[in-house]
């Protein structure tokens, strides 16, 4: 596990990244399928009926095997798209085979919408039951460290004070877990941490 002490955000980050960008594709294939077994066992990812997941980058666990599961049984799956204004907030965007795709300012794949008809496939986040969040870095206690954008705090700000709120459950490789994280004041609770070894219930 990775020590924390004398390390800054930034620092953490860095050596974070590194550790998943250095995963070999069978590691990664292997962590992948590991982590979807333990997500399709979840009571809250099998009730859902809408879920935003993410498309990997930068050595991102992947969630996408899921995708068949989810469509074989009817949940709609959504995908985080930066909003034009640049407000650092995400939209989602329903997300299926036939979804055009255009690459962000990260160069991450994400759903094109500038097209009028997306507006109809856009659901703001408190209409998902359940997000899987990726994650940088995690400790036991639940607290997250995610790209450094805010964009996931600020979207779903709005759960510490409305009901019902989606599920939030993160995601990472296991050998992203730090001793501990500092807490800030706007980070948003997660209700669990899913990597390819654990399923860890934070208790929220
Ligand atoms: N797969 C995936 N999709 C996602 C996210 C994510 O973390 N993973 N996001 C979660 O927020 C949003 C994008 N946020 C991101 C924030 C920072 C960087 C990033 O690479 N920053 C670079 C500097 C990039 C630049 O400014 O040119 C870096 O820190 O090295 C990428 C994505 C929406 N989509
Ligand atoms: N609800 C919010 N309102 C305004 N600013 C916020 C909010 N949440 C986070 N921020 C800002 O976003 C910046 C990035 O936060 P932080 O370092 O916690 O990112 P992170 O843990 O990587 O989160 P994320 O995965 O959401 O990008 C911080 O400077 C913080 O001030």
């Amino acid at each position: 596990m990775i020590d924390s002490t004398g390390l800054t955000r930034r620092q953490l980050r860095q050596i974070l990244r590194q550790h998943r960008r250095s995963l070999s594709s069978s590691d990664q294939r292997d962590a992948s399928l590991a982590l979807c077994r333990h997500l399709r066992n979840l009571p809250a990812v099998q009730r859902a009926r809408r879920v935003a997941l993410y498309l990997p980058n930068d050595g991102e666990i992947d969630p996408r095997p899921l995708l068949n599961w989810f469509s074989r049984r009817g949940t709609r799956v959504y995908l985080p798209v930066l909003r034009p204004l640049s407000d650092n907030r995400l939209w989602f965007v329903r997300y299926d085979d036939a979804t055009p795709m255009s690459v962000n300012r990260f160069n991450i794949s994400e759903p094109h919408t500038r097209l009028n008809a997306h507006r109809a496939r856009r659901l703001p986040p408190w209409g998902l039951d359940v997000v899987l969040m990726p994650l940088v870095g995690f400790d036991r206690k639940g607290n997250r460290l995610g790209m450094g954008g805010g964009f996931y705090d600020r979207t779903f700000a709005f759960t510490r004070r409305q009901r019902p709120a989606p599920h939030l459950i993160g995601l990472a490789h296991a050998g992203q877990e730090v001793d501990q994280l500092p807490n800030q004041p706007w980070d948003v609770p997660l209700n669990a941490i899913v990597t390819d070894r654990s399923v860890l219930d934070t208790g929220q």
